[in-house]
């Protein structure tokens, strides 16, 4: 690239060497080195919040060294899609000529110097370091001239570079917040189909919601009904917990690791979002009719004793579900198609079980291995309650799982959609007249959520949609704002500090 096409900081005089040869950093620090580790392994298919925990307690890495590797490989993770543009710019090459472990390199150098407030001498050197020792010296010398470049500009100077006013929006948009642009075509969409935005504040929203996906989210704990109170976690926390923002049954952890605390090691509280333990109180809240009819039991309620969740791995919601359901003397019946994820979920509802039978409750609690879509067949009209929390592309937790938005493809939405409808119409069909579904995703895109219930909604007549919303309440009972056009509900990271959850409840009117 020529000189005078160089973004730089007015007034600063490109330097090409901050070190003398001998001073020169010859290794990596372990740090970026764990983050480095994370990044291949990354690369290879492996997510970046199973696999960075152990890469931190194999290596002996923790403290401020693990908060910076955290936030180095989480970050780089996200924001790649921007400086991929940066190094392609800076090393005036296409990315895909670069090789992989060198452009993970450069990227953990980008972030450090355009994401972390990484003094910029010791980002270039440390990643110099680093290249040294894991691509190579070949490597580390072009390394070292594409930081160099990119260390001459700041990022707001490096996005108006990169992303151009004069560029197609979308486009834009995909390169400045580091999305893939059919992401941000996607979420636009949802915006406006799910009465989130007009078409006068739509681009608002869409920014908010595309810088939520580029902000951490704290820690939420679900304190499980019956086995502790919110009340109890705070106590032992102290100053690193606050009261959840919305969910009554919720805990924010404001730092530390949540295993520290007893009652998430013994299942008595969990990490959930609030958005999902919304959904399931909605679930638990929203009104049955009628009698099944079939049932004959002394102390527990006829109208509500049997409950189901359709695709219960890992068991988060079924956690949360089982505590109510036991609260009320109901069964709860935890269904899951794969084997290893249902062990998950049998783990996840021991400590309610167990608590069920100490105390003599009437509910019982059953995991089983199956496809959620013969269940409509195999157990027609039997269930008060049921959860088809749904396989999706997860478009509204991104904030969570940092390479999500680059793993997924626009092809895998009519894939999870066909599939949506069918473990939907299972639901369906497994309700007792009066009975409830709850139908939900953590995507916000239309061709899974308002799609997937109309399209099954039109095609039967024995099926009500409910208003979703007014279920929706937080912690006073209050319906939460934001959540849509109704009946059905959508919950946003940027307005509700949640996932991007959807939820429809339907009743089934007729056998
Ligand atoms: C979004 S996750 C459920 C998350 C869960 N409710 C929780 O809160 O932890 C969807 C689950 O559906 C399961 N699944 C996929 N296809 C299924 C099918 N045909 N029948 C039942 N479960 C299925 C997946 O294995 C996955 O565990």
């Amino acid at each position: 690239m020529p000189d005078d096409r160089r973004p730089r900081r007015p007034g600063r005089t490109p330097q090409r060497s901050l070190q003398r040869p001998a001073e020169r950093t010859r290794r990596a620090d372990p740090a970026r080195l764990a983050a480095y580790t994370v990044l291949r392994a990354v690369a290879d298919g492996a997510y970046a919040n199973l696999e960075l925990p152990t890469v931190l307690r194999e290596r002996g890495i923790g403290g401020r060294d693990a908060a910076f590797a955290t936030e180095l490989a989480y970050g780089t993770t996200r924001m790649h899609g921007l400086y991929d543009a940066v190094v392609e710019a800076a090393a005036a090459r296409p990315v895909a000529d670069i090789d992989p472990p060198v452009l993970d390199t450069l990227r953990l150098g980008a972030h450090q110097l355009l994401g972390m407030r990484v003094p910029e001498h010791a980002a270039v050197a440390e990643t110099v370091g680093l290249a040294r020792q894991v691509n190579g010296a070949g490597a580390a010398g072009f390394v070292n001239a594409v930081l160099r470049r990119v260390s001459e500009a700041d990022r707001e100077t490096w996005v108006a570079r990169v992303a151009p006013e004069s560029l197609d929006p979308t486009q834009r948009r995909a390169v400045a917040t580091s999305h893939p642009a059919w992401v941000v075509k996607a979420l636009r969409a949802a915006l406006l189909g799910h009465g989130a935005a007009t078409a006068d504040d739509v681009d608002e929203q869409l920014d908010a919601l595309l810088a939520g996906d580029n902000t951490p989210a704290l820690v939420s704990l679900v304190a499980r009904p019956g086995l502790v109170d919110p009340a109890q976690l705070l106590e032992v926390l102290g100053d690193a917990g606050r009261p959840g923002d919305l969910a009554r049954t919720a805990v924010t952890l404001l730092e530390g690791d949540p295993g520290r605390l007893a009652a998430v090691r013994e299942g008595r509280a969990a990490v959930q979002d609030e958005g999902s333990q919304l959904l399931a109180l909605a679930l638990a809240a929203a009104p049955v009719d009628g009698d099944r009819g079939d049932g004959d039991r002394a102390d527990g309620d006829r109208t509500d004793e049997r409950w189901l969740d359709l695709c219960a791995g890992p068991g988060g919601k079924a956690g949360l579900l089982a505590a109510l359901a036991l609260e009320r003397g109901a069964d709860l019946v935890a269904n899951e198609v794969a084997p290893h994820r249902a062990d998950l979920v049998r783990a996840t509802l021991a400590p309610a079980t167990h608590r069920a039978r100490a105390a003599g409750r009437a509910g019982q609690v059953s995991v089983r291995v199956g496809d959620g879509r013969d269940v409509g067949r195999d157990e027609p009209a039997s269930y008060d309650r049921v959860l088809v929390d749904a396989p999706c592309t997860g478009l509204g937790a991104l904030r969570r799982r940092p390479e999500a938005r680059w793993r997924r493809q626009p092809s895998d939405v009519p894939a999870l959609a066909s599939l949506q409808r069918e473990l939907l119409a299972s639901a369906i069909d497994a309700t007792r007249p009066g009975g409830v579904v709850a139908y939900a995703t953590c995507s916000p895109h239309l061709g899974e959520t308002r799609f997937v219930v109309d399209d099954v909604t039109r095609r039967r007549d024995d099926v009500e949609l409910l208003d979703a919303r007014p279920l929706l309440t937080d912690r006073d009972g209050r319906a939460l704002d934001g959540t849509g056009d109704g009946p059905t509900a959508q919950l946003w990271p940027h307005r509700h500090g949640t996932d991007g959850m959807f939820l429809a409840l339907l009743r089934r009117t007729g056998a």
